[in-house]
């Protein structure tokens, strides 16, 4: 594992942001960048790589992922796909503005992910869920092209099944017993044909003129299993390596070409009593921006529906832990649908979009 400082082609005043030193535990150096995992050792050395991503995910949540073997190929393709999408008018994208099952288009100021901020985020969205990937939703995404149509489906089912080895991974650093599954225990609770709430969402910040400490998405943790962010040529995502000093420095997550940025969310913070962290990440404004549009994709990987929030059978969650993270508690008493139902209804103003699409 290394761990990386901002990529050599942007400056840390372009990023806006402090790297000032300060530390959220005494016992630790503050963490002033993230750690990159080479995926590789996926197939060489299972174990020590297992050891790398639990290890990144105890200490701040967030890791770069390298060799991964998706192809920059076809996300260059995705990152086309989204470039025409947003050059289409707004009454073109809101024909399938998202409701709530989480698919369709979000547009500028739709969604607030930091609900203790007063402005909504300066971004546009749109998402395709399992069940909308051959529905005419995402055939409005691709502009009506089939084989394109097709690609979509075929990427997000591919970072699901890097998702799917991710988690192996977590299975076998958490030593779950192979009575409850062993390595293939997430598999399970992560099935493609089951109903979830997983997600690939193409994100748009337009050109905009804005002030570098103004954040374009607000500060929020996600709120499934984990992420897979994939980032473009415009900087602007931090994090905030301490859910519970909330006055810690900002972490910059530049963007490092060909790696793909995963981060744990909710879910599986709560499953693991707090041992793995759902770190707060916000992106800024960048100066770029008064010229140029920041793209991102993420796939946010999620439990199926009926899955509940109780911690998972590893030797390393104690009663102990759960009796420390009290504010999980809220939580254990949904199945993972329910969550993320709750967290919706809280980021968008459901209401309101409905009656924008009752007047189309
Ligand atoms: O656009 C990005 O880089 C990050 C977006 C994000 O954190 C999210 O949509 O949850
Ligand atoms: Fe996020």
């Amino acid at each position: 594992m290394t761990t990386t400082e901002p990529h050599p082609s942007m400056g840390l005043d372009s990023l806006g942001v402090s790297t000032s030193a300060g530390s959220f535990s005494t016992e630790k150096e503050p963490i002033r960048s993230l750690p990159v995992i080479d995926f590789a050792h996926f197939r060489t050395n299972k174990e020590l790589c297992a050891q790398e991503i639990l290890q990144a995910s105890q200490d701040i949540g967030f890791f770069y992922l390298v060799n991964h073997g998706i192809s920059q190929e076809l996300v260059d393709e995705m990152f086309g796909y989204s470039t025409r999408y947003y050059t289409k008018p707004l009454s073109y994208k809101t024909a399938h503005i998202i409701g709530r099952e989480n698919y369709g288009y979000t547009g500028l100021q739709d969604e607030k992910l930091d609900l203790a901020h007063e402005e909504m985020d300066m971004k546009e969205c749109f998402n395709v869920t399992k069940r909308s990937i051959d529905d005419a939703s995402t055939k409005s995404f691709t502009l009506g092209d089939p084989a394109a149509q097709e690609k979509v489906g075929d990427f997000f089912k591919s970072l699901h099944e890097l998702g799917l080895d991710i988690l192996r991974c977590f299975a076998i650093a958490l030593k779950i017993p192979e009575g409850a599954g062993g390595q293939s225990y997430f598999d399970h609770s992560h099935k493609w044909e089951a109903p979830a709430f997983t997600t690939l969402r193409f994100l748009h910040y337009p050109q905009q003129k804005g002030d570098p400490r103004q954040p374009l998405a607000g500060s929020h943790s996600d709120y499934g299993t984990i992420t897979l962010l994939f980032q473009k040529d415009i900087p602007g995502l931090e994090v905030q390596a301490s859910r519970t000093h909330p006055d810690v420095p900002w972490v910059p997550a530049p963007v490092i070409p060909g790696a793909i940025l995963i981060n744990i969310a909710d879910h599986f913070q709560i499953w693991t009593n707090g041992l793995v962290k759902s770190t707060k990440h916000r992106v800024m404004y960048n100066p770029l921006q008064e010229t140029s549009s920041r793209y991102s994709i993420a796939c946010f990987m999620n439990a199926n529906n009926d899955i509940r929030l109780e911690p998972i059978p590893s030797p390393m969650i104690t009663q102990e832990m759960r009796d420390e993270a009290v504010e999980f508690e809220e939580g254990r008493n949904m199945t993972a649908g329910e969550y993320m139902k709750w967290r919706f209804a809280l980021t968008y103003k459901f209401d309101e979009l409905e009656k924008t699409q009752a007047k189309m």
